[in-house]
């Protein structure tokens, strides 16, 4: 892995030391390795020659920018910015600018502020991601909320990527109390996030919103080539905690809000999902060895192995043409009283009494949560990376898979693979749930896989593409479920 190259450019108005020290210690503590330019008090020319030096020093993977103080400063910087991005193409440029407020920065007027007026035209064309307080804590939820993503839409107007309005005091209530949560709000093109925290005042452990820490958290998460949904997650957990580690407690993680829940409802969400909550749990938490195949003769196959949990993956084809085979899916799966998951078609598992249905995350938007809910059936979730398993943990599924682990031939990915440090780190995170591992496991990598902790490991080409799928399944049984070889030894 590269080393996550994080440099920071501010000037700080005071506690100058403190707040660097702040971003340099954030910076190591999450795996990354900082190199600051303080433009404090700076000349225009000394500035620039301080970029200069910069550019000797190692190649960032993300570029901080904190406070700014002068109309020449911006200038320069955009400029600076504007030839390191045309050269590096890939790096992100993360900016707090601490003093301003979202409201300040949205309007679209002249704010009265040649300062900022400068930011705006300059330095936010070349900006990823901006950062920006919204403090108040209006009782009118949904009214706070609708200004907000209008700012923030405004502000995209100006040429910045992505913008995070950062711990919002949100009211609302629930069960006649009024509660207080901190919302993060995250807009651009592609997606729209948000998460809530357990309000400031009642986290006394938590880090000071008004440090930067925010920010260099996000930049060194970044840096490490995690994509901005779980860069987000991390840079909110790490501000919620004191320790300066990477963060692993699930009380320090945010809640991804979701349409019909009560913050969701109170924030006026409008999205229409069927969403249930606390499926079926699975009989174990270790769900052994998963195969997931596309016909029935393959079911049968693994079966005969001594398979216990299995999915039927036939992707692209009417219900009509694969009601057969899930009928014939669910009798197998009972006949070896074994754990049937069919991927995709859940009106079909419900009808024929599937003991389960695999899901993926765009299915949330789709299919009818409540009524697989109420058929009893369990429900397995597909996960990549934290804020997916945030999001899928929200309505609590019988298992989460988490994908893909390595590159994989089976199937086209939009997201990266995970890698086992990050698979690691997510067992950890969610070692309550049955966690099922999936996307290039090779007999070679399985037992590196299983020692995560993980209860399950699905594989499809492992098998299917082996020389001999029989002997295959028995070396992968004897990695991914050791007891239950063992006990079948000693039945002997
Ligand atoms: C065990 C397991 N994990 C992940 C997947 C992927 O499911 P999904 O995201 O729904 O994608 P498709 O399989 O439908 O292409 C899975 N099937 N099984
Ligand atoms: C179907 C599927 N889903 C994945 C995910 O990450 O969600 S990876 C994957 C394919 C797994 O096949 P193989 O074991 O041959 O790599
Ligand atoms: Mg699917």
């Amino acid at each position: 892995m590269t080393e996550a190259i994080i440099w920071t450019i501010a000037s700080f108005a005071a506690r100058d030391n403190e707040t660097n020290l702040a971003d340099l210690n954030t910076i190591n503590a999450l795996g990354g390795c900082g190199y600051h330019v303080s433009t404090k008090r700076l000349s225009d020319a000394d500035f620039s020659a301080e970029l200069a030096v910069l550019i000797a020093a190692p190649v960032a993977s993300t570029i901080k920018i904190g406070v700014i103080e002068t109309i020449t400063h911006v200038e320069i910087l955009a400029d600076f910015l504007k030839r390191y991005k045309k050269q590096y193409p890939e790096i992100s440029v993360i900016y707090e600018p601490l003093s301003l407020s979202l409201a300040d920065m949205a309007m679209t007027e002249s704010t009265g502020s040649m300062l900022v007026d400068a930011i705006k035209i300059c330095l936010l064309p070349c900006v990823d991601v901006l950062i920006l307080p919204q403090e108040q804590g209006s009782a009118d939820s949904i009214r706070l909320f609708t200004e907000t993503t209008q700012a923030i839409n405004t502000l995209l107007s100006f040429g910045v990527k992505g913008v995070c309005a950062k711990a919002m005091t949100v009211k609302y209530h629930h069960d006649n109390k009024q509660q207080s949560i901190a919302l993060d709000v995250y807009i651009d093109a592609q997606r729209e996030i948000l998460l809530s925290s357990p309000s400031v005042l009642s986290r006394p452990s938590a880090r000071d919103e008004n440090s930067g820490v925010f920010s260099s958290a996000l930049a060194t998460v970044i840096a490490q080539d995690y994509p901005i949904d779980d860069a987000l997650v991390v840079a909110r957990a790490y501000l919620n905690q004191s320790a300066e580690t990477w963060p692993n407690n699930r009380n320090d993680f945010p809640q991804v809000v979701l349409p019909n829940t009560v913050l969701g409802d109170q924030l006026g969400l409008v999205q229409q999902m069927q969403l249930a909550y606390d499926f079926a749990p699975c009989d174990t938490n270790r769900l052994g060895l998963y195969p997931v195949v596309d016909t029935v003769e393959w079911l049968e196959k693994v079966l005969q192995q001594g398979v216990k949990t299995l999915q039927l993956r036939i992707k692209d084809k009417t219900p009509a043409e694969v009601v057969e085979d899930v009928q014939a899916a669910v009798a197998l799966g009972r006949q070896y009283q074994a754990r049937l998951f069919i991927n995709d078609y859940w009106q079909l598992a419900i009808e024929h009494g599937a003991y389960g249905v695999h899901l993926g995350q765009e299915d949330m938007l789709i299919a009818d949560f409540v009524a697989i809910k109420q058929a009893g059936l369990k429900l397995g979730l597909s996960t990549h990376g934290y804020y997916e398993i945030l999001r899928a943990h929200q309505i609590k599924p019988s298992y989460i898979a988490l994908g893909h682990i390595y590159p994989t031939v089976t199937k086209d990915m939009p997201s990266k693979p995970q890698g086992l440090q990050r698979l690691q780190r997510y067992a950890d995170l969610m070692q309550d749930y049955p966690l099922v591992a999936i996307g290039g496991i090779s007999l070679a990598r399985a037992p590196q896989v299983a020692a995560t902790g993980v209860g399950s490991v699905a594989v499809v080409t492992a098998i299917t593409r082996a020389t001999d799928y029989q002997q295959a399944i028995a070396e992968l049984l004897a990695i991914v479920e050791p007891q239950s070889s063992l006990a079948c030894v000693n039945d002997e």
